[in-house]
């Protein structure tokens, strides 16, 4: 048996506890005498989470490793405190087979950092005419429940109306990626507004989201299935999720921690470091989104992590990959922005970063409280711990870190998978130790000849 003592965490609503696990599940928590063949994770002062669950990261394998890998992702999302992320079907080959689905499990298994959760493509090749094989990557052993064309939309309504149809017998999900393709053409780089105007650069105007989520909350009454708004990066989408929850409709929405602290006129120098889709917006957007998360219409926090080789990345803005990491910064983002501010306590925290994305993503032992009996995921934090973001030290394969060089507070320290511990900065200085051991670990347990 595999023991581990976490010593001295605040548990959400209750005083300090010692947790107590065994083989993977919390046995106790109280005063727990450490057994003598135990780990002990010192957690005096920090606070304990359920393990971060992410619905939304691009994890690039198969196809461009050069980027990201299943076992670098994983890492990065190790140390960001998540225990579960849901891979993006826009790789190549796309995620519309279940082998496809299949082989992403096991390569996240073989790694063993995080769960890594196939996401399924809605239409095969991710090309928005043909429904892909749904029910078979459901059925599959990766059990698929959400499914998304994401990088796309799915912009015809009546795929999108089968779609919904076909999912909802097993309880599955469309993760909409929302944007209306004539409203924001392919060329469409930053949100239309006085910004793209100064800068010449062909604008993404809020409308193209907006419209496609009012369609899409409308087909989710009609066909009474369910769908997620990926990525929501606009006031008027709060509006329309909000009017479609309080009719009753079956909606849940994300954020993600860059739209909720990082505005538009960054753009002005022109960095495609902050080229992302959809694009950051000005700061009316930015603090409507805070509120929603703030008060329940967007249900999750998720990073839509996207790495990019620099040779994709580093080009005239126009022409350069839309998209950014997120996996490592993405709590102490949500902390600094967040919390700091107070329109969240770290109750919430654990609500829109893991109990929720849990649920939306169909993952019954993720989420869930740190009680007797449940899966020892755990994520400790130190609310007060101010870090200095620096993209070179970095899990992540790419360098697109929109993060660097700020400086944000409250931050994870340590993260515990399955009952065992896949990340501690405290193990030795800057959590070098911990990056060399993960690194080891995940030489060994891949197959991709992955050369950290
Ligand atoms: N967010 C991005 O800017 N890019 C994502 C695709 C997506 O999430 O739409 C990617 O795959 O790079
Ligand atoms: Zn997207
Ligand atoms: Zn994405």
């Amino acid at each position: 048996m595999t023991r581990l003592v976490i010593r001295g965490a605040r548990l959400l609503g209750a005083d300090a506890a010692d947790l107590l696990v065994e083989d993977g599940v919390i046995t106790e928590v109280g005063s727990v005498s450490a057994p003598s063949d135990a780990q002990v994770l010192d957690a005096d002062g920090l606070v304990a989470l359920p393990g971060l669950v992410d619905l939304h990261v691009h994890l690039r394998e198969p196809g461009r490793e050069d980027a990201e890998t299943i076992a670098t992702g994983s890492a990065a999302a190790a140390a960001g405190g998540f225990t579960a992320v849901f891979a993006m079907a826009n790789t190549s080959p796309v995620t519309d087979t279940a082998e496809a689905a299949e082989r992403v499990l096991d390569l996240g298994r073989a790694c063993g950092l995080t769960e890594v959760v196939p996401v399924g493509a809605v239409t095969k090749g991710l090309e928005g005419a043909e429904l892909a094989e749904l029910g078979l990557m459901a059925r599959s052993r990766a059990k698929v429940r959400v499914f998304s064309d994401d990088g796309h939309c799915v912009h015809d309504a009546r795929i999108m109306r089968r779609a919904l149809e076909y999912i909802k017998p097993f309880g599955g999900v469309i993760s909409q990626h929302a944007q209306d393709p004539r409203l924001a053409g392919r060329e469409a780089c930053c949100h239309e507004g006085e910004v793209s105007g100064r800068l010449g650069l062909p604008g993404w105007p809020g409308i193209a989201e907006e419209s496609v989520v009012a369609r899409d909350v409308m087909l989710a009454r009609h066909t009474g299935s369910r769908v997620h708004v990926a990525h929501v990066s606009t006031a008027g989408t709060v509006e329309v999720i909000r009017w479609a929850k309080a009719q009753g409709i079956d909606v849940t929405a994300e954020v993600t921690p860059h739209h909720l602290a990082l505005t538009t006129d960054l753009l002005l120098g022109y960095d495609p470091v902050y080229k992302v889709n959809p694009p950051l917006r000005p700061s009316e957007d930015v603090e409507a989104l805070r509120a929603a998360l703030a008060d329940g219409t967007i249900d999750a926090v998720a990073t839509d992590h996207a790495p990019h080789a620099r040779q994709d990345k580093e080009h005239a803005f126009v022409d350069a990959a839309f998209g950014m990491l997120g996996l490592e910064t993405a709590l102490s983002v949500v902390s600094d922005v967040m919390v700091r501010s107070g329109l969240l306590d770290w109750a919430d925290v654990a609500r829109v970063m893991s109990a929720a994305p849990a649920r939306i993503g169909g993952l019954a032992h993720q989420g869930r409280e740190l009680a007797v009996g449940s899966p020892a995921h755990i994520t400790l934090v130190d609310p007060d711990r101010e870090v200095t973001v620096d993209a070179a030290a970095s899990r992540s394969r790419s360098r697109n870190n929109p993060w660097h060089g700020r400086t944000l507070r409250g931050a994870v320290l340590a993260t515990v998978h399955a009952g065992r511990v896949t990340h501690d900065v405290r193990n030795g200085a800057d959590g070098a130790p911990t990056r060399r051991g993960t690194e080891r670990e995940l030489t060994n347990a891949t197959t991709t000849g992955a050369d950290l």
